[in-house]
């Protein structure tokens, strides 16, 4: 899958006979590696089913960007969108089939879906006792048969844990019993999240295939195509059984060695069972990757663990240039090396990314190093927000930076009701301002931070901005505004000047991202950072490749390494050249070794 905003594509180019059997009637399950046009073949049988049915077609994938990159691709075919067809998310073909015409035929309401709970409001994101502190997030917490949450430390992130172990063993009991109280208030008020919302489905659809929301399903879908089916959990799963259980005809697309989603209980092993049941004939390999160059292939081979062939490329890459490159360096050296080489070979700043397995590494990579200082003044809160939407290269981190800027604006204003505030439905029909109104504010104070020149600049700039923009509403602004959006300190306008502008310490800022948030996405050039160290009680992603086993963190770095195009550079630590050299040489990868300064 390629996001439209990452490269231009061509796109008369024909599908290859390979990919022509994707059209089959008869084929139900399409494996391929990287690059091999997955995407491309399943909008085409999309197309191609929608206008041999008198019925719908479903074409379900599990994110936002999957499904827009599939809508731009029908965009010659506007009917597919409409009904009786439906394009969408996976979970948002449970909800508008079965989920909500469930709750307001038995209810008489329309429920609210939440991709989490970390989407509530804090007060309610949160649980936290009478005494504060930084409390549990409701989305950590797991649920037992008898609907009672619970916790289990290994679940919390490192402060979380730090507040979690402080706790009397009564005021943990405390803490899951209101965890308990507020999942059954919102339940109750029909706000679900994903999982959830799974689980009404799943419930519905055990009704059996006499149900008339499964009648229904069957009536409306001749077929329903998953895309990243190998992304599929345990519950995807069941649900998928039960949709054919109803009748309705499931196609699948999957690249094995791109499932990288254990932390949500996703597993081969699911993948492997649901391949086993489908006979050869319906299967239909594609092997060869019209994205990577001969030497990023090598290496995507290298790295590759469930499929045994070799990720050939197609004819028509350029060899381009024909070695991969590993650089030895740790931080914003790495990304200055790799820069030099982008410049030789005339790759733009834009097509490029730094990748890594954790995103505060591609971000130190980035950026210099440097780290916000981790107060938690407003405009501390302002300023990295606005840094992550200007330099990151991820979709979902910048939506979150946006709506981390929208909360803080709405966090300027006197709520004279409070139990509205945090509520930003209610927050914003209050104000009677819409939420596109507030998301082009937030554009254009990026737009204004561009001016800042100095930290006095730039809190007068920011005090500015908001009294002339916000300052006619219907409620006031907070009196102690100047206070709260005081001039950055030293220490964080370094972090803002170093993170928006060239200069001497750390040089021009890289996109970078994590490597989960680029799956699907290709850049012309790819700096791959591997880990520095080793976390402990883990193995070193280096171990794992070097002794061929096939664990999540190897299959992370082979999708890192399968987005690049024309220029692939592996940034390594010293103590680890030489490992990573024995596993090139053994693959007989080809590479160059240079020594970042
Ligand atoms: N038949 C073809 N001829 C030329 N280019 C192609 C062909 N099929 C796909 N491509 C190009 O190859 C690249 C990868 O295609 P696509 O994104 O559909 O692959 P994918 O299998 O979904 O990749 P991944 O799973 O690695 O994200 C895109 O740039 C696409 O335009």
């Amino acid at each position: 899958m390629t996001t439209q905003s990452q490269i231009a594509r061509p796109s008369s180019f024909p599908l290859t006979e390979k990919q022509m059997a994707v059209l089959e009637p008869g084929t139900r399950l399409i494996e391929a590696g990287p690059g091999a046009g997955k995407t491309r073949a399943i909008v085409a049988r999309f197309k191609e089913q929608a206008h041999r049915s008198s019925r719908g077609i479903a074409l379900l994938s599990f994110t936002n960007a999957a499904v827009n990159e599939a809508k731009l691709r029908c965009a010659d075919s506007p009917h597919l969108v409409e009904a009786p067809h439906f394009l969408g998310t996976f979970d948002h073909f449970f909800h508008r089939y079965i989920v909500t015409p469930y709750i307001v035929s038995n209810h008489g309401v329309m429920p609210t879906y939440l991709a989490s709970w970390d989407d509530l409001p804090d007060h309610l994101a949160r649980i936290r006792t009478q005494s504060g502190g930084i409390g549990i997030r409701l989305s950590r917490f797991r649920r037992r048969a008898n609907k009672q949450l619970y916790i289990e430390s290994s679940y919390l992130s490192h402060a979380e844990k730090q507040y979690w172990e402080r706790l009397t063993p009564q005021a943990q009991a405390w803490i899951q019993g209101e965890a308990s109280r507020v999942h059954i208030r919102l339940l109750d008020r029909h706000i679900y999240d994903t999982s959830s919302a799974r689980q009404i489905a799943f419930d519905v659809l055990q009704q059996g295939s006499t149900s008339k929301y499964m009648l229904r399903l069957s009536r409306r879908f001749t077929e329903v195509i998953v895309d990243e089916f190998q992304d599929c959990d345990e519950s995807e799963h069941r649900l998928l059984e039960l949709l054919t259980a109803s009748g309705v005809s499931i196609v699948v697309v999957a690249d094995p060695d791109q499932a990288i989603y254990e932390f949500r209980q996703v597993s081969n092993n699911a993948y492997a069972r649901y391949r086993e049941k489908i006979p050869q004939e319906e299967i239909v390999e594609l092997d060869v990757c019209h994205r990577s160059t001969q030497a990023i292939c090598g290496m995507v081979t290298s790295l590759r663990s469930v499929g045994r062939s070799p990720v050939v490329p197609s004819a028509e890459t350029t060899n381009y240039p024909t070695k991969t490159f590993v650089i030895v360096g740790s931080g914003n050296k790495l990304k200055e090396a790799a820069q030099q080489l982008n410049t030789q070979y005339g790759v733009k700043n834009d097509s490029f990314r730094v990748l890594s397995h954790a995103t505060s590494d591609a971000r130190k990579i980035s950026i210099g190093g440097i780290e916000p200082p981790n107060g938690s003044s407003i405009t501390e809160s302002f300023l990295t927000s606005l840094v992550t939407l200007r330099n990151s290269g991820n979709p979902k981190m910048r939506l979150a930076a946006v709506r981390r800027l929208e909360r803080s604006i709405l966090d300027l204003f006197q709520w004279p009701d409070a139990t509205s505030h945090g509520n930003r439905v209610l927050e914003l029909e209050s104000l009677g301002l819409g939420p596109t109104q507030l998301r082009i504010l937030v554009g254009r104070l990026q737009e204004s931070s561009k001016a800042w020149k100095s930290p006095d600049d730039c809190g007068k700039g920011l005090r500015n901005f908001i009294k002339i923009e916000l300052g006619n509403q219907r409620h006031s602004l907070i009196p102690t505004l100047s206070n709260k959006l005081s001039k950055p300190t030293s220490k964080l306008w370094t972090y803002w000047e170093e993170s928006t502008t060239s200069n001497p310490n750390s040089g021009v800022p890289a996109l970078w991202a994590n490597i989960h948030a680029v799956k699907g996405a290709e850049f012309d050039s790819v700096l791959l950072a591997l880990p520095q160290r080793t976390v402990a009680g883990r193995s070193h992603v280096l171990d794992d490749w070097s002794a061929n086993i096939n664990s999540e963190q190897r299959r992370v770095l082979y999708v890192g390494a399968s987005r690049a195009k024309r220029l692939l550079m592996l940034g390594t630590p010293k103590t680890r050249l030489r490992q990573l050299i024995q596993i090139l040489e053994r693959d007989q990868v080809s590479y160059e070794v240079i020594h970042a300064k």
